[in-house]
């Protein structure tokens, strides 16, 4: 099991959500005021912290689910979920393994989660809530209003965030053309581009969460991210020489997606991931791009040679200075390339030119 657990629970979340099999029986669990604690997979850990109860290795369905989870004991399904393998099972956890919950069930879903890797489900019969367990995690499972109502409102937060990265995003490829880029266009970039990244991931979760009933928010939030155009990466690599030493791109990123809540609002934090430090190093100081985001805004340019053409021509001034010639004598650059090259950074030109001036 090499998924991480916010991974693990993504998967979970979408094995449960409505419109699913499971999720079909859970609910009638909880209608039927009866409670359940349900094992989603077994191998010889799971065996080996079973006890009592019966084999059943019978198909999976809803009301089979509400039927054997009327007995005692927990019910353990293989894991897709195709069939119930065991019934009726008292299970006996590590019990060294710390938990926060208080009721037995609870205590139990949490252990034999942790100990085993496998999810587990349990509907409490007295609180009237479905709880998932995944790795350390505990996920209380909504209806679909109150998850549609924040997915809603998410999605208002994601169409402004969008609107003003696409600003700052044609200010950025403006003043990269002018050459009058300073570290705070960059930073703004960063932190506009992570803000939007994150309220999709979110979205996206809501989504998953809502299965059939997400069915719309789905289609909004595939219509916000069209055409996004190059992520964090290639903004990190155009400036990777700002600091003393050259970026590592996949630190940077890390350091990136852990910045928390306040650090989202701060400038000076995207500014020292470019390795500027704010303070010392002013955040009005002008900057080069290599030129990697606008190449790869030209579409039929492979990323491979757009890394050859900034190789060769060390920054976008001279890039875009080039003519076909200069172009041509790059490795692996023939007429039509350098053409299209040509052609297609004169109108990535044009067009920020206009758009910021229009
Ligand atoms: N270790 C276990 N293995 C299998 N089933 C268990 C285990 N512990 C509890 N259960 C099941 O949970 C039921 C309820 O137990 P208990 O009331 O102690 O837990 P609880 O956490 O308070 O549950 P609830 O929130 O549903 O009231 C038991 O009757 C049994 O069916």
């Amino acid at each position: 099991m090499s998924k991480s657990p916010e991974g693990a629970l993504r998967a979970t979340l979408a094995r449960v959500a409505p419109g699913t099999e499971l999720r079909d029986g859970l609910e009638r669990i909880l209608r039927g005021r009866t409670g359940a604690l349900i094992v989603l997979g077994q191998d010889k850990v799971v065996d080996s912290i079973c006890s009592g109860g019966f084999d059943i290795n019978i198909a999976f369905s809803p009301t089979r689910l509400r039927e054997l989870a009327k007995m005692d004991g927990a019910i353990v399904c293989d894991r897709d979920g195709s069939n119930i393998l065991r019934a009726g099972v008292q299970l006996v956890p590590d019990h060294t393994i710390a938990t926060q919950e208080s009721g037995t069930r609870h205590r139990t879903a949490e252990r034999v989660a942790i100990q085993t890797g496998f999810p587990v489900v349990s509907v409490s019969q007295s609180m009237h809530i479905i709880a998932l367990y995944v790795q350390g995690i505990r996920y209380l499972l909504e209806g679909s209003e109150p998850v549609l109502a924040r997915g809603n409102q998410a999605l208002a937060t994601l169409e402004r965030y969008r609107s003003r990265l696409d600003q700052v995003t044609s200010a950025l490829s403006a003043a990269e053309i002018e050459a009058v880029v300073t570290v705070r266009d960059v930073a703004a970039m960063l932190q506009r581009q992570e803000m939007v990244r994150r309220i999709s991931e979110e979205i996206a979760q809501y989504v998953l969460e809502l299965g059939a009933d997400g069915r719309l928010l789905a289609l909004q939030l595939d219509e916000l991210s069209a055409g996004l155009g190059p992520g964090s990466d290639l903004l990190l690599k155009d400036y990777s020489n700002l600091g003393r030493e050259e970026l590592d791109i996949e630190a940077a990123l890390k350091k990136l997606r852990a910045l928390d809540s306040t650090d989202l609002i701060d400038l000076g934090k995207f500014a020292a991931i470019l390795g500027i430090s704010p303070g010392i190093d002013s955040l009005e100081a002008v900057v080069a791009p290599k030129g990697h985001r606008l190449l790869a805004g030209i579409k039929s340019v492979p990323r491979a040679v757009a890394d050859r053409l900034v190789n060769n021509f060390g920054g976008l001034q001279r890039l875009m200075a080039a003519n076909i010639e200069d172009l041509m004598a790059v490795d692996g650059i023939g007429e039509q390339r350098a053409r299209t090259v040509r052609e297609g950074l004169s109108r990535v030109a044009e067009s920020s030119l206009l758009d910021r001036f229009l």
